[in-house]
């Protein structure tokens, strides 16, 4: 059963967004795209900032396609926190209590209890400028929680983090998720954020959701080249007749998975092998290329290669080394067809 339930249909300018969405009891879903993929215009369609031209929002069975901002059960974490300056921590928290009808003393002892479970019991007197950016962090959470709200939403919680805050702040804010009973989304374009916070994925581009299910699958069968990207894999899109998939252009790809008809092919950069001259043995996929590009990528380097395809491949600074790699040189890359996955684009 979903607790959300909802179709967004919005304009923004030229930009239309037309998405479905659900959420289930206890669900955290990432909304997950690149810049200008429409969501935070979703985010805004569900908490009724940004009207909807179509569609419809659901909670909890109750209807709030028109309902205004204050009326929905919803709690919101923005981007940059939007706390009021004016007022301490405590009465940021108490904020949203106090609105819905609660009595003051009764609102400050709900702000207490939320600001003692994200760790800032001694910080309620402060105003948000006498607070670090994970400390306000912590206290927007705590505003948005303070409402009980059916559905949660996260505008890219930790993105005004630096990183060692931001590792911390992910891990508390997971075990605040997990406790949180209402429907959670939570918008971002970290990968990361979204895999360690989220239970499913959705993943949108031009304002059209292009895949959705849970890390592992996303991960194993990329659908656009920005997930394939995202998960750091090669990706093509052909025909499969067997064991070989045939691009667009003709170049065939071997694979030992089984795949008929339109189809795609994935590997990751580990996979890719360079070697100076055409390599014989084990039945793999070989061709000649050219050295686009070399990037430092963790431990290893991150090369491009141009040829029938364009092609990523890791390879140690060692292996570099030994090849002599540097932008415009000729080699041969090859790829073991047992490294390659293939499924059908359908
Ligand atoms: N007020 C506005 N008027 C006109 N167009 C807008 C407005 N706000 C956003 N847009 C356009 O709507 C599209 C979606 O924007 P949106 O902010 O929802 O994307 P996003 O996925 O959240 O991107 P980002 O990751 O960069 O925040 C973009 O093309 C943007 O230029």
């Amino acid at each position: 059963m979903s607790l959300l339930d909802a179709r967004l249909v919005a304009e923004r300018g030229t930009f239309r967004l037309d998405i479905a969405l659900t959420i289930a009891p206890g669900e955290t879903v990432a909304l997950l795209g690149p810049n200008g993929a429409g969501k935070t215009t979703a985010l805004r369609a569900l908490a009724g900032l940004t009207p909807l031209s179509g569609g419809h929002v659901r909670l909890a069975g109750q209807d709030l396609s028109d309902a205004a901002p204050e009326d929905r059960p919803i709690g919101v974490v923005f981007q940059d926190y939007l706390l009021f300056p004016h007022l301490s921590a405590r009465d940021n928290v108490a904020f949203g209590p106090r609105r819905r009808g609660v009595d003051k003393r009764a609102a400050h002892e709900i702000a207490d209890r939320w600001l003692d479970r994200v760790g800032l019991a001694s910080f309620g007197r402060r105003k948000p400028r006498q607070l670090s950016g994970g400390q306000a962090q912590r206290v927007a959470l705590a505003r948005a929680l303070a409402v009980d709200p059916v559905l949660l939403l996260l505008d890219e919680p930790l993105a005004a983090l630096d990183a060692r805050t931001r590792l911390e702040t992910r891990g508390e804010l997971r075990r605040h998720l997990a406790a949180h009973p209402g429907a959670t989304l939570l918008v971002t374009h970290d990968p990361l954020d979204a895999l360690v916070l989220a239970d499913r994925l959705v993943v949108v581009e031009q304002g059209r959701v292009v895949q959705e299910g849970d890390a592992a699958t996303i991960t194993a069968r990329p659908r656009t080249d920005y997930v394939a990207r995202l998960v750091g894999l090669n990706l093509y899109q052909g025909r499969g007749d067997g064991h070989t998939v045939t691009l667009v252009d003709g170049f065939a790809l071997a694979t030992t998975d089984t795949v008929h008809g339109d189809a795609f092919v994935a590997f990751p950069p580990a996979a890719v092998a360079l070697h100076p001259a055409q390599p014989g043995g084990s039945p793999r996929n070989t061709w000649p290329a050219v050295l686009a590009d070399i990037q430092r990528h963790g431990d290893n380097l991150r090369v491009v290669l141009d040829g029938p395809i364009t092609v990523a491949a890791d390879i140690t600074p060692a292996a570099a080394a030994q090849l002599r790699l540097e932008p415009g040189m000729e080699i041969w890359v090859a790829v073991k067809a047992a490294e390659t996955r293939a499924y059908p684009a359908d």
